[in-house]
């Protein structure tokens, strides 16, 4: 038999997280937010599933979800079936022109696809886009330096222009854009090129005018000392995340760099928080402590 004292320390524990909800609630309505939604943290249906029940919860207390997606390991799964080879160099992967095809066809036509199918599960509510459509991203290809040498990637690019509207358009309309960091490439017309979905979305969150940009990942957030798991930031001012970015490796850097350029750009915070946490997204939005690394501007007290 249940008696009354049992039941009622749960429900205050539930109304406490409700309340706790309530400031931030008041404080985002109506704000933009890009999610950036990486690979990793998609590995599973479970993962998927409680992310696309975020997203809409997002949608209906009135803030206005982006959704940005990678998908790295599925990438390169799908490579390996192809039998195509796949490296990563500076975290970013080196893309041939046989390899952008399956890029674009597991981030565009699988990734964005199964998203908007799991989140319109709740109503016809999401709607996918590319890179590549209504002129939303420019790209230019881009290398990387390795030991002081100039290092080519292939077809892998840097957003170098937003055109936001069609994204703004689908917002206006109360419609969750779903989209790909496919783009074309300005210089070569006709060509495509991959970019790194976390340098997409700090793009993106700059374009939109994002109040807030979450990047949800495969780790708890940023180590100081990687993999030191005693030294997780759990928060940075861009001068000394600008410091610390020499001394990053492999994922970390694009992830890094995107979160100090959404910042510096106009983004009022970027968190990197960890996607293999099911509803790690409202837990970040609506909770007072928040749970992996947030990166802010240099401020006083925060500098
Ligand atoms: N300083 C660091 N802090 C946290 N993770 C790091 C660090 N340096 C390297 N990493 C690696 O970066 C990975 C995240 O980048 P990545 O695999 O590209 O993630 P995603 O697919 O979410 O974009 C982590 O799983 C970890 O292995
Ligand atoms: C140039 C480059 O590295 N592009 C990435 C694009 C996908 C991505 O960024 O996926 P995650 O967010 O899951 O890492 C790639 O090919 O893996």
């Amino acid at each position: 038999m249940t008696t009354h004292d049992d039941t009622t320390a749960p429900a205050a524990a539930k109304a406490a997280t409700l309340i706790e909800s309530l400031p931030w609630l008041q404080r985002f309505r109506g704000a933009t937010m890009v999610i950036k939604y990486g690979g990793n943290a998609m590995v599973n249906e479970e993962l998927q599933r409680s992310f696309a029940q975020d997203v809409v919860y997002l949608h209906h207390v009135g803030i206005k979800p982006v959704v940005v997606h990678g998908g790295g390991p599925q990438i390169s799964a799908e490579l390996e079936r192809h039998g195509i080879a796949s490296e990563f160099v500076g975290g970013y992967r080196v893309t041939s022109a046989e390899a952008m095809k399956v890029v674009r066809m597991v981030l565009t036509g699988e990734v964005s696809r199964t998203l908007v199918s799991l989140v319109n599960e709740h109503g016809p509510h999401a709607a996918s886009l590319s890179g590549e459509d209504a002129g939303l991203f420019q790209a230019v290809r881009r290398g990387v330096i390795v030991d002081g040498e100039e290092f080519d990637l292939g077809h892998v690019g840097d957003v170098v222009a937003v055109d936001p509207r069609a994204v703004q358009r689908l917002l206006d309309d109360d419609v969750i854009p779903v989209v790909s960091s496919v783009a074309p490439d300005r210089d070569r017309p006709g060509e495509s090129l991959n970019v790194n979905a976390d340098a997409a979305a700090a793009a993106l969150a700059i374009a939109l005018g994002a109040e807030k940009l979450v990047v949800l990942t495969d780790v708890a957030g940023l180590y100081r000392d990687w993999p030191d798991t005693a030294s997780l930031v759990s928060s940075i001012g861009v001068t000394e995340l600008h410091s610390l970015l020499p001394s990053l490796a492999s994922g970390m850097i694009p992830k890094m760099q995107a979160c100090l350029d959404a910042v510096e750009g106009g983004v009022a915070k970027a968190a990197i928080v960890d996607g293999r946490e099911p509803h790690a997204v409202l837990l970040e939005i609506f909770t007072d402590s928040g749970s992996g690394t947030e990166v802010h501007p240099d401020t006083e007290g925060h500098a």
